[in-house]
């Protein structure tokens, strides 16, 4: 089993920062640290740039800037540094460290509204101490920045993520080098494109207990920590009867493709609730399948869980389903349709709910914008939890997992190619089927995450473009059975 990665706030990273330098190291130590590292990964990432521009801002972010700006300048390299303090440098510890970098011979520039040409730029204009959207002046460097044809390399945070997520301009940089802690709010949303590729710095304190996490990464790798080989003698009423609800007329592959997820992940038997027109092309598909006549409506007392949602609609056929599903005491997954139909209703959820909103339908969860969901991707997923008492899969870049006094996971597997109509669908059979085959609701939704996300990301292999839904599913197949 391996474990999954601690993830930190901001906030936390300060309280250990401030652990540390009290214990450890003083700050001046600290900032030498992270400029030295930092110097480390330009290197690595970019050995022979010779020309190297670094964007200094007035803080401590500006202080490890001007650290790899005299080491770079003192190893031969053509150094400028750009300097956005238009209130001067309040930080003792910058400033000495700008002082250094001056009597070394080093060139600083003030900022005039554009860059010179360079072979690498450094962004340590804005880090962790930015608490809001940056003013006129510093998004205008940060489009500069962005501008320029250089490849960048951010220190601790790209410029412009604050403790929350983006709030506004923000600088798009190939890597970013953290420092002391790997923070959760780079792992997902725009932070995470913003972020390019990742890497922390330890700084080599010690002696200094790390605060307990705020969130977990997980990856492909961390799959077996839920999913086990099955007993021998296992059957398939022990696997789990799934019930997959939606469909309304002219939506049959939605529910289709949540089912055949639900089967490809282990559920032991699947019956599919859908118009009645469409059962002759879904069991001629999936004979595996069982589908029950419309007159019937949902016998809620034969499945383990349910997924309800897909392809469902927001008419009464579909609102008059939801609504059975949502009187019984069952373990159910609640996507597209059935997130929307909550949100609107304000219904009360079963205990054991999952719902999978996309930072679309999570906006509506919480009468808010998507703009205001992706804004704190984290805040919002715990926000949803706790008003509907539901475990909430966010989905999105760095797709979060969160419950009410759980630590959120966060998805460190997905790609761009899954932006494609019925990936959500397919989501909500895999979740169901590993509720139906005993797992509890936030196990089965994290485990259900991973597993839907490292399937596309194996699918994907082939290509990006042009992935489709059902792809997944040999590749679910394979991942839900790990050595
Ligand atoms: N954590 C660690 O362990 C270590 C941390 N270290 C480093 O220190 C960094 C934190 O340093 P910090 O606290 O000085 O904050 P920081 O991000 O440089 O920004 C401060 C400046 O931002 C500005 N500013 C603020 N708001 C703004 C706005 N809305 N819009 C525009 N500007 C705004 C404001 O400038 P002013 O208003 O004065 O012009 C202020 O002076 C951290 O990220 C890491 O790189 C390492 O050295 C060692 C280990
Ligand atoms: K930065």
């Amino acid at each position: 089993m391996r474990d999954l990665s601690p993830l930190f706030a901001t906030d936390s990273v300060r309280r250990f920062e401030a652990d540390a330098i009290a214990v450890a190291a003083d700050e001046a130590v600290l900032m030498e640290r992270a400029g030295q590292a930092a110097w480390r990964r330009a290197l690595e990432l970019w050995p022979s740039a010779a020309r190297l521009l670094v964007v200094c801002g007035a803080g401590g972010n500006g202080g490890d800037g001007f650290v790899f700006a005299r080491l770079a300048h003192e190893s031969g390299r053509q150094v400028t540094v750009v300097e956005h303090a238009p209130r001067g440098i309040h930080h003792a510890a910058a400033a000495a460290a700008r002082s250094r970098f001056v009597d070394a011979g080093g060139n600083v520039e003030p900022w005039r509204d554009a860059l010179p040409d360079a072979d690498l730029v450094v962004d340590a204009l804005l880090g962790i101490g930015l608490t809001a959207e940056p003013r006129n002046d510093a998004a205008a460097a940060i489009s500069a920045i962005n501008a320029h044809a250089a490849p960048v390399l951010a220190l601790d945070v790209p410029s412009g993520v604050d403790a929350r997520g983006v709030p506004g301009e923000a600088v798009r940089a190939q890597a970013t080098i953290e420092f002391l802690l790997p923070k959760a709010v780079l792992r997902t949303g725009r932070a995470l494109e913003c972020a390019g590729r990742l890497s922390c710095a330890a700084l080599e304190v010690t002696g200094v207990t790390p605060p307990a996490p705020n969130a977990l990464l997980a990856d492909a790798s961390g799959l077996s920590r839920w999913l086990r080989p099955r007993r021998s003698d296992t059957h398939k009423g022990e696997q789990g009867r799934v019930a997959c609800v939606g469909g309304d007329t002219g939506s049959a592959g939605a529910i289709l493709l949540c089912a055949e997820a639900a089967a490809r992940t282990g559920a032991g038997l699947v019956r599919v609730h859908t118009r009645d027109a469409h059962h002759a092309a879904l069991l001629a598909r999936r004979p595996e399948l069982m589908a029950t006549p419309e007159c019937e409506g949902v016998d809620v007392d034969w499945p383990d869980a349910i997924a309800i949602g897909p392809g469902l609609g927001q008419g009464n056929w579909g609102f008059a389903h939801l609504h059975r599903v949502l009187q019984a005491d069952i373990a159910c997954v609640l996507d597209a349709d059935a997130v929307t139909i909550v949100a609107r209703h304000g219904f009360t959820l079963p205990t054991r709910s999952v719902l999978t909103p996309h930072p679309g339908e999570a906006a509506r969860l919480l009468g808010t914008t998507t703009n205001d969901v992706q804004r704190d991707r984290f805040g919002s997923a715990a926000a949803i939890a706790d008003r509907y008492r539901a475990v909430v899969v966010l989905k999105g870049a760095g797709t979060i997992v969160a419950a009410a006094g759980r630590v959120p996971l966060v998805l460190d597997a997905g790609n761009p190619g899954m932006a494609t109509g019925g990936m959500g669908d397919v989501l909500a059979g895999v979740i169901a089927a590993l509720m139906g085959q005993g797992m509890a609701p936030f196990d089965a939704a994290c485990a259900g995450a991973l597993l839907h996300s490292a399937a596309g990301d194996a699918a994907a292999a082939d290509g990006e473009r042009g992935l489709l839904a059902a792809d997944l599913m040999p590749q679910l197949r394979r991942l839900a059975n790990p050595a």
